[in-house]
């Protein structure tokens, strides 16, 4: 599950509005759908997991959160299950991929109206740099990378001790136009810009 302090920043970097139609790929128990409806109140939330289990835990947790009137749950793979979603998106969050990731970033950049904001969650330093590598390459501006470092404090017999989660990686951009390759900043202009 998207623990609850990451979906709080991956729910800031979608800029959702009161009318935004979301894309929750990999939706899991449906947390991060839950939320983006909670934002999204005369939105919708089309949420697609390809684990039957996953898919009912959406259903039933949008349910429980009095939100299932604007959630749209499909059972599908990603990015072949994008073509059940009618019409564009202004938001997209990737929170699981199963290896797929580039051909799905290429599938929502697809989905996305122009300035829609796509969000992705990576565990791996693999997959945090195939999404920078696939964004630049597809166009997408104001691309930004995060890393997340979470602790918990554990109450014991002498004190609270902070446990640590692994790092998280939350990629965040806007699409201009698929298939344009966006200006490519220098590491001195890069620093500059700090
Ligand atoms: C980390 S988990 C769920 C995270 C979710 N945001 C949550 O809060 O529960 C990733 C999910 O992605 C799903 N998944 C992986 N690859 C997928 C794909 N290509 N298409 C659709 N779902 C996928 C898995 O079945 C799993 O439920």
């Amino acid at each position: 599950m998207t623990k609850e302090e990451v979906r709080a920043l991956v729910i800031s970097k979608l800029r959702l509005r009161e009318d935004s139609r979301v894309l929750d790929i990999g939706s899991g128990t449906g947390s991060v759908t839950v939320e983006a409806a909670l934002m999204a109140r005369r939105g919708l939330v089309y949420a697609i997991d390809s684990d039957e289990n996953a898919v009912e835990l959406t259903r039933r947790n949008a349910i429980r959160f009095g939100v299932s009137d604007r959630v749209i749950v499909i059972h599908g793979e990603a990015p072949e299950a994008l073509n059940q979603v009618p019409g564009e998106v202004d938001a997209a969050f990737v929170g699981g991929s199963g290896g797929r990731l580039r051909d799905i970033i290429v599938g929502v950049c697809g989905k996305l109206s122009v300035g829609g904001r796509l969000v992705i969650d990576a565990i791996t330093l693999e997959n945090a740099s195939l999404a920078l590598a696939t964004m630049a390459e597809l166009g997408f501006v104001n691309v930004e990378v995060t890393e997340v470092v979470i602790a918990k404090g554990l109450r014991t017999g002498v004190g609270t001790v902070m446990l640590s989660r692994n790092p998280i990686f939350i990629i965040a951009g806007e699409k201009n136009r698929c298939g344009r390759v966006s200006s490519v900043v220098s590491i001195k202009d890069a620093i500059k810009q700090r």
